[in-house]
Formats: structure tokens, C-alpha cells, sequence
């Protein structure tokens, strides 16, 4: 059941409780998959609001919508971004139940083989290999046909997908004038540009057809396939939401030592005034507030970095000073050109009886333009083996299959965002992500007050790796719409970078970098007895008995790709790993 008030639910005391906090993208996969098993109790304490009736939500083209500052958002900053000319930047973060999965852009990427087999190799288990991991990518996807019902041959390798998952995933479901474009511009590039026909084989380098967690018009969030009406149901599944988790409480030494806590402490969201409740766990507790929010509540429930806990008068119960350090993201930079063609973005965005008819039939028949958000596309690309920044870095991919940045083809500016300044008319997009990135940065607390958010420092750029790689990209971006298929299409760029001194794009880059949202890190895996990291390969807290981390945060590094695929099959695996340990 899911629950809106404390005092509805059955109990805070469960017998054989798995207390899960919380439900994001990772918490509720964890949570369903835990109570398969009917003799195991489950609470989950979710901060944000319910999915249910959230228009944007569940209509994919409305998704910039959940961006703004509003309620299904964490409405988080970075702090200053030095490498950024001290920019301070949106960081989203999904306030919802469901978690970024329940506000992202949907797009499914698995990442290379490249990227798990260095996970598998980091901690010494190969059960994060990607061959290890492969059967909870199928476990987890539901392959479902587009919205529009078209032919899809060609499009994707079914071979490497699975039908009897629960996250809807599907190609795009209306095409716009763009995404023909690029295929055949892939055909007259070929070797610079090679088609791939299906990115998540696990050799993901080349361009293909994007895929999405949208099923039949709709998204597909952790909260709609793993919290589905059948699962709900569980009589041992309970959910809270607007509770707000402050710190694991009852903090204990066990036998042999190792520090064990009794339950979580929480409140009511956004009310600092109301009761503080304790949920009392048996068996474990699991933490899955995602990339920001769990190094947030290990810090304040005093385990962290001894000397930086003890500045701001938190007791040290266990120092780990991993915690919070090493994470990683990808920048990105959007380019958009102005295009001969009024099948684009804008031909909705920007005509309110078109955008009308547009919702009418999402209504209707969940069809048309709001079945997607207008990105048709992604390409995955490695910097030139003799480039010269590899006479000063080493390779930071995970392999000769990871790429080093990534290029995101939308037919217009995506979604309902406005036009650039002073700019009418037709676009198209390509993002340019820094996907391999050598940048590293810190989740930090502000005071030792749980309530206060905490100081996200992604250290975008940081490294001249990275600078370099997305200049790369840039270029590679341009060069790409110079086959011949854009000669009639595309008209000028709405920022001419050729105009640009090395200097100016330089300065162009630090100021219009963006982030991806996918941070990933902050409590990181390592091998066990390795004196760095947050959790062993069982995701285990280092030094604490009882206590699990499963979300994006353990990801040692940020995966070459966008990060809810990864995130899922963590969770798929983390679950296994529970039930494992309690039959
Ligand atoms: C705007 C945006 C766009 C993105 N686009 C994509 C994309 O297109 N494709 C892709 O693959 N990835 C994308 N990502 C990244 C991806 O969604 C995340 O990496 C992934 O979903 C993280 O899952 P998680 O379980 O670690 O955390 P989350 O899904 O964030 O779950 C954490 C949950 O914990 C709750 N919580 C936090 N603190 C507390 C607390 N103290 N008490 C109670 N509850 C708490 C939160 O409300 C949330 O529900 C995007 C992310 C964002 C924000």
C-alpha cells in the first residue's frame, strides 16, 4: 500500500523489516523485488510526492516541465563550478516517487561491455561483469512496440532485448523531419560515422536509433513498473511518502565490533516542525536516496571523513572518508542550428492550437508528438587514437569500446523550452556529452543540520581531459553536418563557432556547460580490504553491519552512458544479493 500520512500506517516496529529509504529509480526495484518473498516486511520512506495523475510525468514530451523549480524536484545548485567560470548550475534531482526515473529524459543506454567488466575488475567480483550483468538487463526491460506501430526492422538487434522485464522500453513513437536525416547521413559518413544497430549490445560506438523508457506513449518510471497496481497490493509492501529521512538512529557496536544502527529516524517532508518518527529495522536497512541524498545521510548519521564530520559538530560513528568524494558526471553542451523545415519541435512548441491538437490526441490515443520528447538519435565516439591530449592523459575510458563522448540528435530545442533569444523559426539540436570524463567532485555537507541541502560540487570540467574531449565533440558535431544530406536542410547555426578564436570557445564551452544528471559515486564500490571506497561488491557499508547501499551512488564511476539502465540492474542485482544473504 502507499501511504500519505505516518499514523496510517500499520506499525513503525516490523518484525522482519527491510526499511528502505527510498523510492527512486533503485528503492523500488529493490523494495518489489524483496517482496516477492510474502514472509518479508517492507517499509520504504520516500520524501518526495506520488507519481499518480502527474501529467508531467507521464506524457514524455512535457518533460522539462518537472524541471523547473516545483515540487517533484529537489531544486538543488551546484556550488560555484571553477572550471565553469563560477557558474552555479541547476542540479536535478526527482522529489517524486519513482525518483529521476519518474523525471529524466528517458533515454535507455546500458553503457559497454567495457564499463562493467572494469566494475567487475575494480572489485574483484566478476559478478558485475557484463556478461554477469546481462540477465538483469532482461530482467529488468520490457521491450514494447512504438507508439506510432511502426516497422521496426532495422531499427534495433531484438537479440539483446527482453519482453518479460517491467520497464517499458521502445523506439521513438513519432518521427520528425530530422531523424531520417541523420540515418542517411550515417550511410554517406560511414566510416566517421558508422550506423550501429543497437547501442546496447554492449558496443555501444557508432550511431543508432534511440531507445526510451516510454511504453505505448507513456513513461515508464521505476514507480509505474515496479510499483504497478499488482505489486502495491503485497500486503508486506509499504510505502510512505513525504518522509523525509534524517539519519540512521540506535547506533550500536555488534560482536565483533562492527557499528550496527536500529532503524532511520525521519519527518514529515517539508514540515521541520512535525514529529520525528523512528522505523525499527530487524534484518537491514537499505539506503537508496541516490547520488546526493545517501552520502548526505551517511554524513549525518556520522559516518564520513572524521575531520570534516567533527567541523561541524557531528559524533564520528564510523571514519570513511570516502564518502562523498570521487563523484562523477557527464557535461554536456547543446548546439542548435536553424533548419529548412517546419516538421521540428517548434511546429508544436510554438503554435498553440498545433500543441493543443497535439495533447488532444496524447488523450486520446496516446499518439503523436508528445509520445516523445523529439530526440531520435545518439552516436558514441572515441577521440582519434593519436590525439594529442593522450601524450598527457591516460585513456580514461573503461576500453576500446567506450566511447569518450556522446552526440544526442533533437528535432528542435527539446521540449517546451523557448527558442534562443531574439530566434524564431526551426532548429534542431545535437548535444555534445563528455561520457569518459577524468573530472572528479564531492558531496559535502553545508551544516550539520539534516535539513540543510547539501554542497554538490560535480567539478565539472576540471580536468583539460575533458575540455578537450568536448571540443572534440563540437567539432565532430559540425563535421557531421557537412554530408550531403544536410545541404538543403540545414541553414546557420544560432552560435557560428568557426567565428570563435580557441580562446573564445574555450570561454563559449565554461559557459554554456550544463550538467547530465548523472552523477555517480558518491559511495563507491571497491574490492574488499581495499582502504578506499564506501561499499564491497555486496554493497555492504564498509565497517557496519545491517546496512546497504543500492542506488547510483555505489557506481564506482560513472558508467559511459546515461545512468538509469545501470542504475536498474544494480538494483536487480543488489535485490539478489539481499535475498541471498536472508534464505
Ligand atoms: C533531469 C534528469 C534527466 C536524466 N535523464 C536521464 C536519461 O534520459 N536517461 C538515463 O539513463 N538517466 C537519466 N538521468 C539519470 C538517472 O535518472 C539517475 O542516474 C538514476 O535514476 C538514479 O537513480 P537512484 O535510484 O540512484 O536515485 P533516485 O532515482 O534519485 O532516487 C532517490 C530517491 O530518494 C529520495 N530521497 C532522497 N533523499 C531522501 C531522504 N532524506 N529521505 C527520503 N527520501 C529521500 C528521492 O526523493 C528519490 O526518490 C537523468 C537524471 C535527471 C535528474
Amino acid at each position: 500500500s502507499i501511504y500519505e500520512h505516518a499514523a496510517d500506517l500499520p506499525g513503525l516496529q516490523y518484525d522482519f523489516v527491510i526499511s528502505i529509504c527510498a523510492g527512486g529509480t533503485a528503492g523500488l526495484v529493490v523494495a518489489n523485488r524483496l517482496t516477492e518473498n510474502p514472509a518479508v516486511n517492507v517499509l520504504v520512506l520516500e520524501a518526495g510526492v506520488s507519481n499518480q495523475g502527474v501529467l508531467d510525468s507521464n506524457i514524455p514530451f512535457f518533460v522539462n516541465n518537472l524541471l523547473a523549480p516545483n515540487i517533484y524536484d529537489w531544486n538543488y545548485t551546484t556550488t560555484p563550478q571553477s572550471a565553469l567560470n563560477g557558474r552555479v548550475i541547476p542540479y536535478y534531482r526527482g522529489h517524486i516517487l519513482g525518483g529521476c526515473s519518474a523525471h529524466n529524459d528517458m533515454f535507455y543506454t546500458r553503457g559497454s561491455m567495457d564499463d562493467f567488466n572494469r566494475y567487475a575488475a575494480l572489485t574483484g567480483d566478476p559478478g558485475w561483469s557484463w556478461d554477469e550483468i546481462f540477465p538483469y538487463f532482461l530482467k529488468n526491460e520490457k521491450w514494447t512496440p512504438p507508439a506510432d506501430g511502426h516497422d521496426t526492422s532495422g531499427q534495433f538487434n531484438p537479440a539483446v532485448h527482453s519482453t518479460y522485464g517491467l520497464t517499458e522500453v521502445s523506439l521513438p513513437g513519432f518521427m520528425w523531419s530530422l531523424a531520417p536525416r541523420v540515418i542517411q547521413a550515417t550511410r554517406e559518413f560511414p566510416d566517421e560515422f558508422p550506423f550501429n544497430l543497437d547501442m546496447n549490445s554492449g558496443r555501444p560506438l557508432g550511431i543508432g536509433w534511440l531507445q526510451s523508457t516510454i511504453g505505448h506513449g507513456v513513461r515508464s518510471s521505476s514507480a509505474t513498473a515496479y510499483l504497478a497496481p499488482e505489486f502495491v497490493r503485497r500486503g508486506n509492501l509499504h510505502v510512505l511518502l513525504h518522509a523525509r529521512v534524517t539519519r540512521l538512529v540506535g547506533g550500536r557496536r555488534a560482536d565483533h565490533g562492527e557499528l550496527m544502527f536500529g532503524g532511520v529516524e525521519f519527518m514529515r517532508d517539508g514540515e521541520p516542525d512535525s514529529e520525528i518518527l523512528v522505523a525499527k529495522a530487524g534484518k537491514e536497512i537499505i539506503l537508496s536516496a541516490g547520488t546526493v541524498g545517501t552520502p548526505h545521510l551517511l554524513m549525518n548519521s556520522g559516518i564520513g571523513d572524521k575531520r570534516a564530520l567533527q567541523a561541524l559538530g557531528i559524533p564520528t560513528l564510523l571514519d570513511l572518508p570516502s564518502v562523498g568524494t570521487n563523484v562523477s558526471d557527464h557535461p554536456v553542451v547543446g548546439l542548435s542550428w536553424m533548419v529548412n523545415s517546419t516538421q521540428t519541435l517548434e511546429s508544436v512548441t510554438q503554435n498553440v492550437t498545433a500543441f493543443s491538437e497535439a495533447f488532444a490526441q496524447w488523450n486520446r490515443s496516446h499518439t503523436g508528438p508528445f509520445v516523445d520528447h523529439g530526440a531520435s538519435q545518439l552516436g558514441w565516439f572515441r577521440l582519434d587514437r593519436n590525439a594529442s591530449i593522450f601524450k598527457e592523459f591516460r585513456d580514461p575510458a573503461a576500453g576500446p569500446d567506450t566511447p569518450h563522448f556522446e552526440l544526442g540528435f533533437s528535432a528542435g530545442i527539446p521540449s517546451i523550452a523557448a527558442p534562443p533569444e531574439g530566434m524564431s523559426g526551426h532548429l534542431m539540436t545535437i548535444g555534445v556529452a563528455v561520457v569518459s570524463p577524468v573530472s572528479r567532485g564531492t558531496i559535502t555537507l553545508s551544516s550539520g543540520d539534516p535539513l540543510d541541502p547539501p554542497l554538490i560540487n560535480p567539478g565539472y570540467m576540471t580536468s583539460d581531459f575533458d575540455l578537450y574531449t568536448l571540443t572534440e565533440g563540437l567539432k565532430r558535431a559540425q563535421r557531421f553536418l557537412t554530408a550531403p544530406v544536410w545541404r538543403d536542410y540545414v541553414l546557420a547555426p544560432t552560435v557560428d563557432l568557426n567565428a570563435f578564436t580557441p580562446d573564445e570557445l574555450q570561454q563559449f564551452i565554461r559557459n554554456s556547460t550544463a550538467s547530465t544528471s548523472h552523477l555517480a559515486g558518491s559511495a563507491g564500490m571497491s574490492a574488499r580490504g581495499a582502504r578506499y571506497g564506501v561499499v564491497d561488491p555486496d554493497l555492504r557499508v564498509k565497517g557496519v553491519k545491517g546496512l546497504r547501499i543500492i542506488d547510483a551512488s555505489v557506481l564506482p564511476i560513472v558508467p559511459s552512458a546515461h545512468t538509469q539502465a545501470t542504475t536498474y540492474v544494480f538494483a536487480e542485482r543488489g535485490s539478489d544479493l539481499l535475498k541471498a544473504s536472508w534464505t
